[in-house]
C-alpha cells in the first residue's frame, strides 16, 4: 500500500452519502447556460465554446452524464442496502441541476448535519480534485447555519476494482478489435502543463494528475497483460499560446500508423463513465482520424455501471464508516479526503490565474 493515503476522517455519525460530479446539459436550451457555469473565470475562448456546443447539439443537447450518474448512484443505493449500510444517497453537481449547493441545502432543512461526499473525478489536479472541495465549501455556504459537516472521500486512481474494471475492458475490446499488430493507447482529459505542474502539495513535487493517469495505465495494462502502452491526451481547449499536456489523441495515432500498427485500442482511463468527451473526442473525431488512415480503431468501454465501481465507492464509504483498511495498488500520493472543503495539504493544486491573453495570438485551439 502507498504511504500517502490521509487518515481517513472517521465519520461513525455520517448520515448521508453526497455523489458529487460535474453535471450536463439534458437538452438543447441548457447547452449554453450550462457552458457558461463550466467556464466562468476561465480563459477559454468563444470560439472553443462554440465548437463545444456544438457536440453537444449534435446529442440532441443531450449529454450522458447525468443518466449515467443516476444509473450508478442506484447501482450503489443497491450495493449499500446489500451490505446492510442505512445511508441516503443525494446527487448535486457543479455546473448543472440538480446542483451541489441545491442537494446541501435540502440536508441541512432536514437537519441531516454530516455527510461523506464521493467525487466522480479519480484525480488529483484542480480540475480533478481543488474543485470539488471548492464545490464542497461553497455548498456548505450556501446551506447556510445548519449546513451539514462534509467530509469528502479520497482519490481512487490506483484501486484494485477500478483498475479491474479497466483491465476486463481492455482485453475485451483488443478481442473484438481484430488487428494483427494493435498499440494499446490510454487517454484522460488534457489540461494546462502549468496545473499539472501544480497538482498535488508542492513537497510531492508537482504533477499528480500525470503521475496518477500514467500509474493508473500502467496498472490497467499490467493487469490485462500488455506489454507495451502509450498513454496521450484529449479534450484540450484553452488559448493555443498556452501548453497544455500532450500529444493530443489525434496527432498520437498518426504516430501510431506510421509505427506500422494496423490497429488501435484507446482506453479512457481519465474518465469513470461514456461522457461527451468520450463519445466525441474519442468515439467520434478520433475514430474518424483512425479511418483516415486505414488503422481499425476500438474504444475500450469506460466501469459505467460495471457492479465493481459501485463496489468500489460503498468500500471508500466503509474507509470512514467502520475504518475499512484502504485498497491501493499503486505508489503515487494521493489526496483528496478533507473536512469541509478544506484544500488536500498547503499549497495543494494552486488555482490557475487566468494568464493575460496576447494581443495576436488568438485563433483555433487545435
Ligand atoms: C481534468 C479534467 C476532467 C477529468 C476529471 C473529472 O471528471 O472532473 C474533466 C472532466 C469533464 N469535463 C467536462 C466538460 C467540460 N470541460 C471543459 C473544460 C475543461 N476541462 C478541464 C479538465 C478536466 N475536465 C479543463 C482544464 C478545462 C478548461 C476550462 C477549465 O479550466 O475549467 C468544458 C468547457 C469547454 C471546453 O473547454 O472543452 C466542458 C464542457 C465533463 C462533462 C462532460 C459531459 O457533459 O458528459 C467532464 C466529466
Ligand atoms: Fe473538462
Amino acid at each position: 500500500m502507498g504511504s500517502a493515503v490521509a487518515d481517513p476522517v472517521r465519520e461513525p455519525g455520517a448520515r448521508a452519502l453526497l455523489f458529487a460530479s460535474f453535471g450536463g446539459p439534458e437538452g438543447p436550451d441548457d447547452v449554453r447556460p450550462f457552458l457558461e457555469n463550466v467556464t466562468r473565470g476561465r480563459n477559454v475562448p468563444p470560439d472553443r465554446l462554440d465548437a463545444v456546443a456544438e457536440h453537444y447539439l449534435h446529442f440532441g443537447g443531450v449529454s450522458p452524464i447525468n443518466a449515467l450518474n443516476r444509473a450508478l448512484i442506484d447501482a450503489v443505493r443497491a450495493r449499500l442496502r446489500a451490505e446492510g449500510i442505512d445511508l441516503p444517497v443525494r446527487f448535486g453537481n457543479r455546473n448543472w441541476h440538480p446542483l451541489i449547493e441545491d442537494a446541501v441545502t435540502a440536508m441541512a432543512s432536514e437537519g441531516i448535519d454530516g455527510a461523506l461526499v464521493f467525487a466522480t473525478s479519480a484525480w488529483a489536479g484542480y480540475s480533478g480534485c481543488r474543485q470539488y472541495q471548492e464545490d464542497i465549501a461553497r455548498a456548505r455556504a450556501a446551506a447556510g447555519e445548519r449546513a451539514p459537516e462534509l467530509v469528502r472521500l479520497r482519490q481512487f486512481h490506483d484501486h484494485p476494482l477500478f483498475i479491474d474494471a479497466f483491465a476486463d475492458a481492455v482485453r475485451d475490446g483488443l478481442s473484438r478489435l481484430g488487428a494483427e499488430r494493435p498499440r494499446l493507447v490510454f487517454t484522460a482529459h488534457s489540461v494546462p502543463d502549468g496545473a499539472d505542474q501544480a497538482a498535488g502539495p508542492p513537497a510531492d513535487g508537482g504533477r499528480l494528475y500525470s503521475r496518477q493517469v500514467e500509474e493508473s495505465a500502467r496498472l490497467v495494462a499490467q493487469a490485462a497483460g500488455i506489454d507495451e502502452h502509450d498513454v496521450v491526451w484529449q479534450s484540450r481547449s484553452g488559448p493555443p499560446h498556452i501548453p497544455w499536456l500532450g500529444p493530443d489523441i489525434c496527432d498520437h495515432l498518426d504516430e501510431v500508423a506510421a509505427r506500422r500498427h494496423d490497429g488501435v485500442l484507446v482506453c479512457p482511463v481519465g474518465f469513470i463513465s461514456d461522457h461527451l468527451e468520450v463519445i466525441w473526442d474519442l468515439d467520434t473525431e478520433a475514430r474518424e482520424h483512425a479511418a483516415g488512415l486505414g488503422i481499425a480503431f476500438g474504444r475500450a468501454a469506460t466501469p459505467g455501471t460495471d457492479p465493481r465501481l459501485a463496489e468500489m465507492i460503498v468500500e471508500l464509504v466503509r474507509e470512514h464508516l467502520d475504518g475499512a483498511t484502504p485498497r491501493r495498488s499503486g505508489n503515487v500520493p494521493q489526496y483528496g479526503c478533507t473536512r469541509n472543503g478544506a484544500p488536500c495539504a498547503v499549497g495543494c493544486c494552486a488555482a490557475p490565474s487566468p494568464p493575460r491573453r496576447t494581443v495576436g495570438q488568438s485563433g483555433p485551439s487545435r
